[in-house]
């Protein structure tokens, strides 16, 4: 244990922000406070109290605790506070984070519990008051709602964000609503009258994405037959957005970081730079931290997009915003009273609020679209419960079991990685992290499509 009187190590927290439209009066919001002491390493003695839901601890500056240990990674975990309790999640670092003594992947945290970090040991330990996250009045943003206080509290940083010309990097599974809270900050600031101009990184070939982005001159390549100006130009004045952030080849990243540092351009195949005014809006389903450490994006990169990073949490964590979102996709799709009742159906709500939803809004915008397209009573049995154990058969070989399970689980997660697609493969293979070739040769195997991408 550390000796002496606790130094205070350089605190953060998170963005602890004030807004007119933001609500100090009620305990929706609320998160108990948690203090990180570090109690073996190289920084032993330093303490952290938290000002918000969550604490990022690596070696690298952008952490809300700094660890100045070689065996940490520069982002190695983060512990968050929500209604289940603390946990902390390891970001791919190199050692690994245990807790009392067990490799985790992901872990609940108890007062006292002791997190090693390579050569670092921080104890956990929960104080007896909490933090007020600002949330947002109403139950709406833009296009977006959402009652729940961690949608308001994201609405509220959204707003907060709309105010300046800040970059901020949108994060989250896919169909939480990140392109449309990229948009209703654009339509929010003083750039409103402007472009809004989305780059989907993850949707272009590799090296046709510079072009996109930068635009070219006429025969800089082979089929540039006409000059043509790329997304930054275009956006001028205006916002751009770079959607899936993460897919972005490294040979190009240092020439965004480039455009984002300089705020100029190069058209490919020129040497002249022309000078860009653009708001920059990122999103991810990936962990940029996770990547970073492994490698794949580049560290200054991260630093220069996360400046806000806001997190759009899943909805199976908000399920009590399900009736209002319901509420909205049935008058957006012009539901009839009948198939209207039908839905909001109390069992059909309870078992709603039970399922995982992998697509989320996106998901359930599709399947209640499936229900008012085929007229029938939506198979909810079908949706897979936040966290029903599958079954086990121990009257058959083990490896047999095994198989089983794993076969149904990889049938249903892929019915409900196209659902939540549209049946988009390059979509759903770019949100599954996996290669598009394999995710048809895996989908052929299930029965769920051809064996080859047909455009290939
Ligand atoms: N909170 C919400 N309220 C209302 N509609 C929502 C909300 N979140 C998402 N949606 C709807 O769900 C669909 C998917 O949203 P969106 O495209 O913004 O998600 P995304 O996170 O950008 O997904 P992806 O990462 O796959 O591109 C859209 O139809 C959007 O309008």
């Amino acid at each position: 244990m550390a000796s002496g009187p606790p130094k205070r190590a350089a605190q953060s927290g998170g963005d602890t922000l004030t807004h007119p439209g933001a609500r100090p009066d009620d305990s929706a919001g609320m998160v108990r406070r948690f203090r990180i002491e570090l109690v073996e390493g190289p920084a032993k003695g330093a303490v952290w109290d938290s000002s918000a839901d969550r604490c990022s601890i690596g070696s690298s500056e952008g952490n809300d605790l700094v660890v100045a240990d070689a065996t940490v990674s520069r982002f190695h975990c983060e512990i968050r506070i929500d209604d289940a309790g603390a946990r902390v999640r390891d970001l791919r670092s190199h050692n690994g984070t245990v807790v009392d003594g067990v490799h985790v992947i992901e872990a609940l945290l108890r007062t006292g519990s002791l997190i090693r970090l390579g050569k670092t040991v921080a104890r956990f330990e929960f104080g007896t008051e909490h933090n007020r996250l600002p949330l947002w009045e109403e139950a709406r943003f833009g296009a977006l709602s959402g009652a729940s206080a961690a949608m308001r509290a994201v609405f509220a940083l959204l707003s907060r964000s709309a105010e300046r010309d800040v970059t901020v990097l949108l994060e989250g599974e896919t169909g939480t609503g990140k392109s449309q809270a990229a948009r209703s900050i654009h339509e929010r600031s003083a750039r409103r009258d402007r472009p809004f101009v989305v780059v989907d990184c993850g949707a272009i070939h590799g090296n046709l994405i510079e072009s996109e982005l930068f635009g070219h001159a006429k025969g800089a390549f082979t089929g540039a037959g006409e000059q043509r100006i790329g997304a930054f130009e275009e956006a001028s004045g205006g916002t751009i957005f770079l959607d899936e952030i993460g897919e972005l080849p490294l040979d190009l990243q240092p020439k965004l970081l480039r455009a984002l540092e300089a705020r100029e351009i190069r058209r490919l195949g020129t040497n002249t730079p022309r000078s860009v005014d653009v708001r920059v809006i990122a999103a991810t389903h990936r962990d940029l931290r996770a990547e970073v450490n492994a490698g794949r994006f580049r560290a200054d990169l991260y630093f220069r997009i996360a400046v806000v990073r806001i997190p759009m949490p899943p909805l199976r964590q908000r399920p009590e915003d399900i009736p209002a979102l319901l509420d909205d996709l049935l008058a957006s799709l012009h539901a009839t009273p009948d198939e209207a009742a039908t839905l909001r159906d109390p069992r059909v709500i309870a078992r709603m609020t039970r399922a995982a939803w992998p697509g989320n809004v996106r998901e359930l915008r599709n399947y209640v679209e499936q229900y008012l397209v085929f007229r029938a009573p939506p198979p909810v049995s079908e949706l897979a419960p936040v966290s029903a154990p599958p079954p086990v058969d121990a009257s058959v070989p083990y490896a047999q079991a095994r198989d089983r399970v794993l076969s149904d689980f990889e049938r249903r997660y892929f019915e409900a990685l196209l659902r939540a697609h549209d049946g988009k493969v390059s979509r759903a293979a770019a949100a599954a992290g996996l290669d598009r070739r394999y995710l048809y040769r895996l989908l052929h195997r299930h029965g769920l499509g051809p064996e080859r991408d047909p455009e290939a």
